[in-house]
């Protein structure tokens, strides 16, 4: 355990609307260790994009911690003071965004968003304009963009999607830093250029040694680009594996629904899916928040929530009929 960098423990997270608490996040745990790539599968609606804005403190203001911790290197960011939190944004964790156009500002060109990070990465350190323009120079042509000059002295509205999402990942990574949180990144864009930005994120993340969180919708990406993957479902972690052995040994029911919606290159069809849809969060039943789509559920699913359980050293599954 001692290779833990970031570790979320029971991580609850509510949003105050007009019906009333909507209560997201279930007691959430994820932990990823130094240089791991982890993933985080789950669909639409499940709160991957709320537990990852919650680490760096991003959440909207209706959202709120109702229990858990956020340890990175030990010390717990949700109890940190503004000035350790924003060192650690500067310096330690990046997040890229699921929208890049709302990550960038209209107002500034490339070049001056860009040279801000670098800027403020360090505050006691005073770069030279040129230092700064060769650091900026050299995340954009890591990201695969040529003419990098002519980029940084564009605004974002003058470049395409899939730049925007380049240059949101260059700005990841032009600060060395230990964890880059990768919220989906790509899914506004055509599949072949989704494609290639999950290689090069892949790949930068290996060669600069850092961890990296990536949040998707598919088992299929994941397998190709993280070691390890927690599966969530309605706000709770259902299913930790190493990426081999979650999908040979499939444990949770709602991970075997979601295998069968990874294309096959064998053929058979468009697979049946998972039916039904993510229960609504606001006074949620007891038990557990699958059991009401669950092929495999009994009385005992629909009035406890099953803790999560370790099969292996490196599997656990929180279901009380796993396979
Ligand atoms: N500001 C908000 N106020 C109230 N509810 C919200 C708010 N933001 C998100 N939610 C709700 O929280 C739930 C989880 O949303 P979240 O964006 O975390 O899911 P997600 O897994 O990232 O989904 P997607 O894959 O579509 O990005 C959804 O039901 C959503 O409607
Ligand atoms: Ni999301």
């Amino acid at each position: 355990m001692t290779n833990e960098l970031l570790s979320i423990k029971d991580l609850e997270v509510w949003y105050k609307t007009y019906r009333g608490y909507a209560k997201v996040v279930n007691g959430v745990n994820l932990t990823v260790n130094k240089g791991e790539k982890v993933g985080v599968v789950g669909e639409s609606g499940c709160g991957k994009t709320t537990t990852m804005k919650s680490i760096l403190r991003m959440n909207v203001q209706s959202a709120y911690v109702n229990s858990g911790e956020i340890l990175y290197s030990g010390e717990n960011i949700l109890k940190m003071n503004e000035a350790k939190l924003q060192e650690i944004r500067r310096r330690d964790i990046a997040m890229i965004s699921q929208e890049p156009s709302a990550a960038l500002n209209p107002v500034f060109t490339i070049g001056e968003q860009i040279r801000d990070v670098i800027r403020y990465s360090d505050t006691k350190k005073k770069f030279t304009k040129e230092e700064m323009q060769s650091k900026a120079i050299d995340a954009i042509k890591s990201v695969m963009i040529s003419d990098p000059e002519r980029i940084l002295a564009s605004y974002p509205y003058q470049l395409s999607g899939g730049m925007k999402q380049r240059i949101c990942i260059a700005m990841g990574l032009v600060v060395p830093r230990n964890v880059l949180i990768a919220d989906e990144p790509g899914t506004a864009l055509d599949v072949t250029i989704q494609d290639q930005i999950h290689r090069l994120l892949h790949n930068l993340v290996e060669e600069k040694d850092m961890s990296l969180i990536m949040i998707t919708h598919s088992l299929g990406v994941a397998r190709e680009l993280v070691d390890r993957i927690h599966v969530m479902y309605a706000g709770d972690v259902v299913e930790v594996a190493k990426t081999d052995d979650l999908f040979k040994k499939p444990l949770h029911p709602y991970t075997i629904g979601l295998l069968d919606c990874v294309p096959k290159l064998s053929g058979g069809g468009i697979s049946e899916g998972i039916y039904g849809y993510v229960p609504s969060y606001i006074n949620p039943a007891p038990g557990c928040r699958f059991a009401s789509r669950c092929p495999k559920a009994t009385q005992i699913c629909r009035e406890q929530k099953p803790s999560m359980t370790s099969v292996d050293a490196e599997h656990s599954v929180a279901c009380f009929n796993y396979q």
